[in-house]
């Protein structure tokens, strides 16, 4: 399928007892990247993935690994999850106070760096990162679990945010997370979106591919 967006299916909501297999799976549906969740238990009430099991995934597939941490205190451990593998490394601005040092260490290591804000969140909290990061996640569910209805206003803050780029000359590229499926993707890719996270839709089969 020809498609003009990067695909970037959640392993979240794949059988964890075989996540070789998922890879295999995204691989054969034409993901782009991998996307993978890492909650703490803390900033978000949700346990997954640690770097040992990132660093085992890693053998597994040449696909781009786009972390999304879901995490307090993301400068404590980021370096676990490059030496696992992560290509994109991306942090939470509520998780994070000095955020101009983690996106510094991240580009240091030779990764891409993003930043996410959940839904309560404004653009406006970011405005003094913008010129920095390589991938802005817009969170279109507060995040925590898979299979949750997109917000539909999160969309606007896509809109806003392709908009100060084209103004600005920034190079971010703008991703969306949290319940797209078949019927919601039209609505985030018309918002702008470069990047589509899916997993729930991705792993039921109500997912285009
Ligand atoms: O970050 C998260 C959830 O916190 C996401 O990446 C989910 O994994 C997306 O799942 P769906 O909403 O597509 O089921
Ligand atoms: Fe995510």
């Amino acid at each position: 399928m020809n498609k003009e967006y990067i695909l970037a299916p959640s392993v979240l909501s794949a059988d964890f007892s075989a996540l070789g297999d998922a890879l295999q799976f995204i691989e054969q549906k034409g993901g782009d990247w991998v996307h993978i969740d890492v909650m703490d238990g803390h900033f978000v009430p949700n346990l997954t993935f640690g770097p040992p099991v990132i660093a085992a995934l890693r053998k597994r597939t040449s696909l781009p690994f786009d972390v999304h941490l879901m995490t307090s205190n993301p400068a404590e451990h980021f370096d676990s999850y490059i030496e696992a593998g992560a290509d994109y490394l991306t942090f939470h601005i509520e998780a994070e106070i000095h955020a101009h040092r983690l996106i510094s260490r991240i580009h240091e290591a030779g990764r891409k760096a993003g930043i996410s804000l959940v839904p309560s969140t404004p653009v406006s909290s970011l405005k003094e990162l913008l010129p920095l990061v390589d991938l802005i996640l817009v969170m279109t569910v507060d995040p925590g679990f898979g299979g949750q209805s997109l917000i539909p206003s999160c969309l606007e803050k896509v809109r806003e945010l392709k908009k100060l780029k084209q103004e600005n000359d920034f190079s971010y590229i703008v991703s969306v997370d949290g319940g797209v499926n078949s019927r919601t993707l039209d609505s985030a890719l018309s918002a702008g979106s470069d990047v589509i996270v899916t997993g729930s839709a991705f792993f039921s089969g109500n997912f285009p591919v």
